[in-house]
C-alpha cells in the first residue's frame, strides 16, 4: 500500500492503492511506518511522498466512513510528517484531494506537475476537511481563498495553487526526478519555517468581512445545505483560536457533520452516481463487455429549442453536426439561436472567440435529410408526436448507413413504437435530454425490447463525452423521469383547484430544498409540452380532451393546465405561464393576478370550495406520488435500481443531492410511514391511480425491520 525505498540520501514513500490512492487503513499505516523508518535512518536526509498510478491521492477512503475507524488517524500520520526534522516533500500529480491535500499540507514542501489539481471536496460529501485541513489551508494561503475552496469543494489547477501559495513549485518532466532534485536542494535547511502549525493565518485582519460575505453567498446558493456553513465556521476558528484549539474545534464540527443525515445522503450519492455508469441489460450485456460504435460525425433533426441545445452539446466537444430542419426559415432561426448561445458563453468567459468560431464551423445546416447518409449517429429532436417521429425514422431507415445509431429525443413515447417504423429496431435508442439541453447534466438513455447492446454502449459513451450523467432505463410511457414527474404535475394541478396557488406550492417545495418548485419547472420546460403529451395520449385512445373533461382514463382530470395553454401562457418562453416574467425568455418569476383569478374562477366553475392546504400536505402530495411511481418503476424493471432513479432526480429535476433523491428520502422517512400516508391519500382520492400503493412498497413496508436501499430489488420478485 506504501512502498518504501531509498535513492541515495532520500527516502521515497510511494502510495500504491489503485485506482485513486484513497487513504485506506493500510495506506495510513504504510505512511506512518515509512516516515518513522526514514526519521530513524541516519543515512536519510530528506523524504518524498508520491503517488503511484494516475494520481497522488483522492483523499480518505469513503468506503471506510460507515465503519469504526481503525489504524493510525490521518492527523497523527500528518503530525509525524510535520515533526520530522528531515525535509518532507509532497510530489503531486493527478488529483490531490481531501485527506490527500491534508497529507501534502503536513509535508514541508509541495511540488506538482502542471496538470495536477488540488482541492477539498469534502463539502460535497457533507463533511469538512477533518484532518487539520480547515486549520492549515488558511495558514498556507489567504483565509478568503481557504473559505472559498473549502466551502465549494472546487478543484484548483496547479498554476492557480502556486499563485495561492499552496504549492512551492511547478515542475516539468519526470515528477520523481524533479522531486529528488528539489529534495536535494532543501536538504539540511531548517524545516521549522515550513511547519504550517507554527504559522499565523493569512488575512486574519479581514476575517469578519470575508466570513460574512462567504456566509451570505453560501446561504443564497445552497439553501438548507449544512456542510458549507459549518466549513466556514471551522475556517473562521483557525483565525480566532491557537492551532491546537482550532484542531479541537474542527474535530467537534467534523463529528457533527459526519453523523448528519445529509452526510449519509451525499455518501450514498457519491457511489450511486458511479454505480449508474455500470449499466447492464437483461440479456447480460453490460458496460464491461460491450464496445460502443465509434462516432465521428453526427446529425440532429429539428432546430427547435431541444435540437439547438443538443447540437450545442455535440459541437462543444468537437463533433461535426449536420443540422436538419424542414424549411430554411426554421433552420436559419435555429442556427442563429445556436450562435447566440455560443456568443453568450464567450461573453461569460466560458469559451474563447476562437473556440466559438471553431464550433460554428462544424455545423452543416440543411433542409435535405439525405445529407445524413454517412453520419455515425443521428439524434431526432422534433416535437412530441408519434406519427411525425415514426415518419422520420422510416426515412432514416432508408437514408442512414447500416452501422448508424438512430436516437430519438422523445421524453415520453415508447421507443418500441418509434423503432417499429424501421427495419432495424436494434439501432434505435432513446436519448432523452432535459431542457435546456446544453445546460442540464442528465441524459436518460432508453432501450427498447430490440435495442442492441452496442447502441446502448454508444449512447452511454456519448453521454460521457458530452459531459452528461447518463442513466440507462427500459422503455415505457414517460420512462423514469417524466413518468414520476407527471404525477407531481397532476397532483399540483389538483391542489390548485382545491385551494393552493402556484407560489404556495413552489415555496413549500423550495423550502424543502428543491432549487425551483414544480410550477416554475413547468414554466421552464414549457406548458405546451405537457399539453401536447396529454392530448397525444388522449388522441391515441380516441378521446378528445376539452374544458368539460372531468375524468380521463377513469381518473380525476384537472383542466387548469389546459386553460393556461389555451391563453398562450406557455411558460418562460412566452414571458407568461404559471407566473409572469420580465420578458419572453425571462427568468424572474412574478406572481400574476391573471393566474390567481383564473385558478379561483376555475375552482368556482368546478363547484369546489377552496381550502387552505398545509405545508405537510403539499410536500406529501408532491413527493409521495412520485415515490410510489418510483417503486412501480422498480417493480417493472424500468429502472434497474433505486440509485438510478435518484441520480435522475438530482440531475434532471435538481432534487437536493444532500437529501439523497426521492427514493433515498423515502428510506429516511421510513417506508412504513410513506406507505401509510400513500394509503391515506388513496382512501381520500380514490380517482387518482397514482395513489394506488405499489406492491413493492407494500412488501418493503411490511418487512420486520427496515430494508437497506441496496437490498430493495431482492423484494421485487418475492411473493410476500
Ligand atoms: C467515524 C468514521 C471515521 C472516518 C474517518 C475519516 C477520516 C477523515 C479525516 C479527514 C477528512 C478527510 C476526508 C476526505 O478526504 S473525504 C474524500 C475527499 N475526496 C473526494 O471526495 C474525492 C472523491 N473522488 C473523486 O472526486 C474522483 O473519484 C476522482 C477525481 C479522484 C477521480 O475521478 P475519476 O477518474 O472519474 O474516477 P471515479 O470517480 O470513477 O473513481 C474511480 C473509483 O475510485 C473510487 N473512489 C474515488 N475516490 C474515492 C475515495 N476517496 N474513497 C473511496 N473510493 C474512491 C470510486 O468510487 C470509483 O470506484 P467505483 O465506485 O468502484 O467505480
Amino acid at each position: 500500500m506504501v512502498d518504501y525505498r531509498t535513492q541515495g540520501q532520500i527516502a521515497i514513500l510511494e502510495v500504491n492503492n489503485p485506482p485513486v490512492n484513497a487513504l485506506s487503513i493500510h495506506v495510513r499505516k504504510g505512511l506512518d511506518d515509512g516516515i518513522s523508518r526514514a526519521v530513524r535512518d541516519p543515512s536519510v536526509k530528506a523524504v518524498i511522498v508520491i503517488g503511484k498510478g494516475r494520481t497522488f491521492s483522492s483523499g480518505a477512503d469513503i468506503k471506510e466512513f460507515n465503519k469504526p475507524q481503525e489504524g493510525p488517524r490521518l492527523t497523527m500520520v500528518g503530525k509525524k510528517l510535520e515533526e520530522s526534522d528531515k525535509p518532507v516533500v509532497a510530489a503531486i500529480h493527478g488529483t490531490c484531494l481531501g485527506g490527500g491535500l491534508e497529507i501534502a499540507l503536513f509535508c514541508h514542501y509541495r511540488i506538482a506537475v502542471k496538470s495536477a489539481r488540488v482541492g477539498f471536496p469534502e463539502v460535497l460529501l457533507g463533511i469538512l476537511p477533518g484532518a487539520a485541513g480547515t486549520q492549515r489551508l488558511p495558514r498556507v494561503t489567504d483565509v478568503a481563498v481557504a473559505m472559498e475552496m473549502i466551502s465549494t469543494g472546487k478543484h484548483v489547477p496547479a498554476p492557480k495553487a502556486l499563485e495561492y501559495g499552496i504549492l512551492d513549485k511547478i515542475v516539468q518532466g519526470d515528477l520523481l526526478e524533479e522531486a529528488v532534485k528539489f529534495a536535494k536542494s532543501v536538504m539540511g535547511k531548517p524545516v521549522q519555517p515550513c511547519r504550517l502549525s507554527d504559522q499565523p493565518v493569512k488575512g486574519a485582519d479581514r476575517l469578519v468581512q470575508v466570513f460574512d460575505a462567504a456566509m451570505r453567498q453560501v446561504k443564497q446558493r445552497q439553501r438548507g445545505f449544512m456542510a458549507p456553513v459549518v466549513c466556514l465556521k471551522a475556517v473562521r476558528s483557525a483565525a480566532e483560536l491557537p492551532y491546537n484549539e482550532g484542531l479541537l474545534r474542527e474535530n467537534t464540527l467534523f463529528t457533527e457533520l459526519m453523523s448528519s443525515s445529509q452526510c449519509a445522503a451525499l455518501r450514498y450519492a457519491f457511489f450511486a452516481e458511479r454505480a449508474a455508469q455500470r449499466w447492464q441489460l437483461p440479456s447480460g450485456a453490460s458496460a464491461a463487455n460491450t464496445k460502443p460504435v465509434p462516432v465521428k460525425s453526427t446529425g440532429v433533426i429539428g432546430a427547435g429549442t431541444m435540437g439547438q441545445g443538443i447540437a450545442i452539446c455535440l459541437l462543444r466537444v468537437d463533433y461535426p453536426v449536420i443540422l436538419v430542419e424542414q424549411n430554411q426559415k426554421l433552420l436559419d432561426k435555429g442556427v442563429e439561436m445556436i450562435q447566440l448561445a455560443f456568443k453568450d458563453a464567450v461573453r461569460r468567459k466560458l469559451m474563447t472567440e476562437d473556440a466559438m468560431r471553431h464550433c460554428m464551423s462544424n455545423i452543416s445546416p440543411t433542409v435535405d435529410m439525405q445529407q445524413l447518409a454517412n453520419v455515425d449517429l443521428v439524434i431526432e429532436a422534433v416535437y412530441e408526436n408519434v406519427a411525425l417521429k415514426q415518419d422520420i425514422f422510416r426515412k432514416l431507415d432508408v437514408i442512414c448507413k447500416p452501422s448508424a445509431v438512430l436516437c430519438t429525443n422523445t421524453s415520453t413515447i415508447s421507443i418500441d413504437i418509434i423503432a417499429s417504423a424501421t427495419k432495424r429496431p436494434g439501432s434505435v435508442v432513446g436519448t432523452h435530454f432535459f431542457a435546456p439541453a446544453h445546460i442540464m447534466r442528465l441524459l436518460e438513455n432508453v432501450y427498447s425490447k430490440d435495442t442492441s447492446a452496442q447502441a446502448v454502449a454508444t449512447v452511454m459513451d456519448l453521454g460521457k463525452k458530452i459531459g452528461k450523467v447518463s442513466v440507462l432505463v427500459k422503455t415505457c410511457h414517460g420512462f423514469v423521469a417524466n413518468r414520476m414527474f407527471h404525477h407531481q404535475g397532476q397532483e399540483a394541478a389538483l391542489m390548485l383547484e382545491e385551494g393552493a396557488l402556484p407560489e404556495h406550492i413552489d415555496k413549500v417545495m423550495e423550502d424543502f430544498g428543491m432549487s425551483i418548485g414544480p410550477m416554475k419547472v413547468s414554466d421552464l420546460s414549457g406548458v405546451d409540452i405537457g399539453w401536447r403529451i396529454r392530448h397525444e395520449v388522449a388522441k391515441m385512445e380516441g378521446v378528445e380532451l376539452t374544458s368539460q373533461t372531468r375524468f380521463f382514463r377513469g381518473e380525476r382530470y384537472c383542466t387548469l393546465p389546459d386553460k393556461l395553454y389555451e391563453l398562450g401562457r406557455l411558460g418562460r418562453k412566452t414571458g407568461k405561464g404559471w407566473y409572469r416574467y420580465e420578458k419572453p425568455g425571462g427568468r424572474v418569476a412574478m406572481v400574476d393576478d391573471e393566474v390567481t383569478n383564473l385558478i379561483k374562477k376555475h375552482s368556482a366553475e368546478m363547484g369546489i370550495e377552496r381550502r387552505g392546504i398545509s405545508t405537510q400536505e403539499i410536500q406529501e402530495r408532491i413527493l409521495y406520488p412520485a415515490i410510489n411511481e418510483g417503486f412501480r418503476i422498480l417493480e417493472e424493471g424500468v429502472a434497474a435500481k433505486p440509485e438510478d432513479i435518484d441520480v435522475i432526480w438530482w440531475y434532471g429535476f435538481s432534487f437536493p443531492r444532500y437529501m439523497g433523491g426521492p427514493m433515498f428520502h423515502a428510506s429516511q422517512v421510513g417506508l412504513s410511514k410513506v406507505y401509510e400516508r400513500i394509503c391515506y391519500y388513496h382512501q381520500n382520492f380514490p380517482y387518482s391511480s397514482h395513489w394506488v400503493p405499489s406492491d413493492l412498497l407494500r412488501k418493503l413496508a411490511s418487512a420486520p425491520s427496515p430494508v437497506p436501499i441496496s437490498q430493495w430489488m431482492s423484494y421485487s420478485q418475492s411473493k410476500l
